[in-house]
């Protein structure tokens, strides 16, 4: 047996999985619906075949088998809508529940994703994949699999019709419809088209994550007085997908004209052929109305047949968007260990650790850092803007694995850690606060959810938010974000601290963690922060050297190497680059003071 992967629609009822019984239910009622829906025709015809063999004394008409006729097609009829209803709901049914498991499993997997990976791809591409690419597969499910079932089978039945009435009648109709549907097969399952419906899915794609970033741009765009034309990437993106979407529409023109032309003028073929073959007929009366009924029968076909044709441009898209998610199922998930090993310390080792965000080969941003931040230890990287201080604090809660060298927490390698334990061990306060729009007192809560209340208010009081968060009108309970109240930058650290001394994980990484700090601030967030680090291992990055002049360690990196390292004063002694960055520190804090100094002769 082939381990081909699957694709397009094997791929998606894989996806299904076990909801596929009830999709087997569904086209099998349709099916049956087809049949039955036929019978009232069927009864028709008997009825008419009786009245026309009576038709010289109509007293010698079978009544009874007339009335038997026509209760067997209304009971055929009602039959046929009560299947068809089933079919219906079991479509509906089988649908929401496949699309359920899908954004279940797409969900679980992005959770099981490195970090990093929401960093490299835009959110809005993501939610453009489980949002609208699952969606469409709700209207396929639901509303055309039982339709696509009944057209196949309405088409398979006048098709068996028309050869078993007469096999050149039914290839003059036959052959032109195959002609059509070359047509527009070539346009459409094409590598062009192909390549085609791929770049349109990419301009939806981009245009979904560049919305998003103008929406969240807004008060830079507007602050420097522009316009959406002066937003490049979203202009650029709509005008793209405009220009794109022109282009993809015009080319399958000719195809569908073809397609179009060939099906709405079947009789133009079944005529001459009708014709040419009549003569030959020794039963001229019987072919003549054979003939009839394939003059009648294939403008019929002809709707079955566009409804196909639909049904194929929708599959296209589905097939697309089923890739879409599978090129999420094929992100590499963090690899667990079986039974993941507990650190028996907390002190955080690097071992020639060398690192590119391109993967094995690109250009290393981290060139074989080795340093251990101790246990209990204020551990401070300091270096020039892009040096790959973030990249350090990113590498330990596995934003990405390295490729060269280890790290490890206790001596344990974090590879060999199971990501809930490691993320145990570990708190953030990274610069940009993520708070959730929920209340003041559920963020906060977010850190340890199993916590008491008195904790959460104690964790807010050390934090320095207690008093703040006091002072507005529902107190902890106010809503933050959309439809409620909005915080500071340096509130929202505040909060983001107590959060992390709510969690009381031994390992604290601080990321810019005073950056929004005005001298007020400021001084509250340094008393937060010495309530937090108290006893423990902590990786400090901040770009005001008087925050980490304290720290038991400063480390030194220069473009992803360590330049030199220990305390503030030998670092100083040293007179290098900590030094230099030392004195331009120094030299700024002089200037601000000199701004002040003016600013109060100048009110004086
Ligand atoms: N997600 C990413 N993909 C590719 N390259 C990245 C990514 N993040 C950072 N880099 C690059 O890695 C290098 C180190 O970046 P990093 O953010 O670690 O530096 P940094 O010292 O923290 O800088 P800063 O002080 O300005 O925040 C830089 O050259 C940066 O351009």
């Amino acid at each position: 047996m082939s381990n081909k992967p699957k694709k397009g629609i094997p791929r998606l009822l894989e996806l299904a999985g076990e909801k596929r019984t009830l999709l087997v239910w569904s086209g099998i009622s349709s099916t049956a619906s087809v049949f039955l829906m036929l019978v009232p025709y069927v009864s028709v015809y008997f009825v008419m075949a009786e009245l026309l063999k009576h038709a010289s004394d109509i007293s010698a008409v079978d009544a009874a088998f007339i009335i038997r006729w026509a209760v067997w097609g209304a009971a055929g009829m009602a039959l046929g809508y009560v299947l068809m209803y089933i079919g219906g709901m079991c479509s509906h049914v089988a649908a929401f529940r496949i699309l359920y498991g899908i954004r279940v499993k797409l969900s679980d997997h992005i959770g099981a994703l490195p970090l990093g990976y929401f960093n490299k791809h835009a959110t809005g591409k993501i939610k453009k994949v489980i949002e609208h690419d699952v969606e469409k597969i709700e209207l396929f499910i639901a509303h055309q699999f039982p339709d696509l079932i009944n057209t196949a089978v309405m088409i398979a039945a006048i098709t068996v019709t028309m050869f078993s009435l007469d096999m050149w009648l039914a290839l003059a109709c036959v052959i032109p419809i195959l002609i059509g549907f070359a047509c527009q097969y070539s346009m459409m399952a094409g590598s062009k088209a192909q390549a085609g419906l791929k770049e349109y899915f990419d301009a939806l794609e981009n245009i979904n994550a560049s919305s998003i970033q103008y929406v969240r741009g807004m008060p830079s765009i507007k602050i420097f007085g522009q316009t959406v034309r002066s937003f490049r990437k979203f202009y650029d993106d709509m005008l793209r997908y405009r220009d794109f979407s022109v282009k993809y529409t015009d080319s399958f023109q000719n195809g569908y004209v073809s397609f179009k032309v060939m099906m709405l003028s079947l009789a133009t073929f079944v005529l001459p052929v009708g014709l040419f073959f009549i003569s030959g007929d020794p039963d001229h009366m019987a072919f003549a109305v054979t003939l009839m009924f394939f003059l009648v029968l294939a403008p019929g076909i002809s709707t079955p047949i566009f409804k196909l044709g639909s049904f194929a441009s929708t599959l296209t898209v589905i097939v697309e968007g089923v890739n879409r998610m599978d090129q999420i199922f094929q992100e590499q998930a963090i690899v667990e260990p079986e039974s993941g090993q507990k650190p028996s310390a907390y002190d955080i080792g690097f071992r020639e650790v060398s690192f590119s965000y391109g993967g094995e080969g690109g250009a290393e941003v981290l060139k074989g850092i080795s340093f251990t931040a101790p246990q209990g230890q204020i551990t401070a990287l300091v270096g020039p803007s892009g040096s790959g201080k973030s990249t350090i604090a990113q590498l330990i809660p596995r934003f990405w694995d390295v490729q060269k060298g280890g790290i490890t927490i206790g001596g344990t390698d974090i590879r060999d850690m199971r990501s809930n334990e490691l993320m145990e061990c570990l708190s953030f306060v990274f610069q940009d606060t993520f708070l959730f729009s929920d209340t003041l007192y559920n963020n906060i809560l977010a850190g340890r959810p199993t916590a008491a209340k008195e904790e959460v208010y104690a964790a807010a009081r050390a934090a320095q938010c207690h008093e703040f968060i006091e002072r507005l009108p529902k107190g902890y309970d106010t809503l933050i974000g959309e439809g409620g109240v909005y915080l500071s930058g340096g509130e929202e650290q505040r909060v983001s601290v107590a959060r992390a001394i709510l969690k009381n994980s031994p390992i604290l990484i601080l990321d810019e963690a005073t950056a929004y700090a005005d001298p007020e601030n400021e001084y509250q967030m340094q008393l937060a922060l010495r309530e937090l680090v108290k006893g423990k291992t902590v990786l400090i990055i901040a770009h005001r050297l008087t925050t980490i002049c304290e720290a038991d360690q400063i480390i030194v990196l220069k473009e992803g190497q360590i330049d030199d390292r220990g305390t503030h004063d030998e670092l100083i002694a040293r007179g290098g680059l900590y030094q230099k960055m030392w004195d331009a520190h120094t030299a700024t804090a002089c200037w601000e003071m000199d701004l002040r100094r003016e600013e109060e002769a100048l009110e004086r």
